[in-house]
C-alpha cells in the first residue's frame, strides 16, 4: 500500500520508476523493440540467451525494461523475473499484449 501511494505521489510531483518485463516466444521482436525504445534505432539482433535490461525514460517515468530470452529451454526461467514487476508486456507472434500495469506482482 505504501509503495502504491509513493508511486502515485511520484507520478504527480517527480520522476517515478517502473520495472517492466517483456516476455514472449523467440523471434517475436522483444530485443528489437527494447533497443528501438532505448536508442531509437532498429538494430540487428541475435537470439537472447538470458536477458537484456535497459532504462528508458518517458516523460516523468523511468522504465527499467527487462527483455527475457524466449527460446523454449529458457521459458522455465521466466517466473524468476516477476518479482517487484510493475508491468508485463507479452509478445504473441508479432502482436503485443500489455497484460498488467502497476500490479506489483510478487509471485
Ligand atoms: N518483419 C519484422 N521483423 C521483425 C520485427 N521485429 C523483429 N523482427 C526481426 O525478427 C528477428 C528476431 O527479433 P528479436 O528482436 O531478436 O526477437 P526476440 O523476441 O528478442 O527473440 P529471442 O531473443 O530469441 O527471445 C530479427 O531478425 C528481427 O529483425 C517486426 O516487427 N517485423
Ligand atoms: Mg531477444
Amino acid at each position: 500500500m505504501g509503495q502504491a501511494f509513493r508511486k502515485l505521489f511520484d507520478s504527480f510531483f517527480g520522476t517515478s520508476e517502473m520495472r517492466v518485463v517483456m516476455l514472449g516466444l523467440d523471434a517475436a521482436g522483444k530485443t528489437t523493440i527494447l533497443y528501438k525504445l532505448h536508442i531509437g534505432e532498429v538494430l540487428s539482433t541475435v537470439p537472447t540467451i538470458g536477458f537484456n535490461v535497459e532504462k528508458v525514460q518517458y516523460k516523468n517515468v523511468m522504465f527499467t525494461v527487462w527483455d527475457v530470452g524466449g527460446q523454449e529451454k529458457l521459458r522455465p526461467l521466466w517466473r524468476h523475473y516477476f518479482n517487484n514487476t510493475d508491468g508485463l508486456v507479452c509478445f504473441i507472434a508479432k502482436m503485443i499484449l500489455i497484460c498488467t500495469l502497476l500490479c506489483n506482482c510478487s509471485a
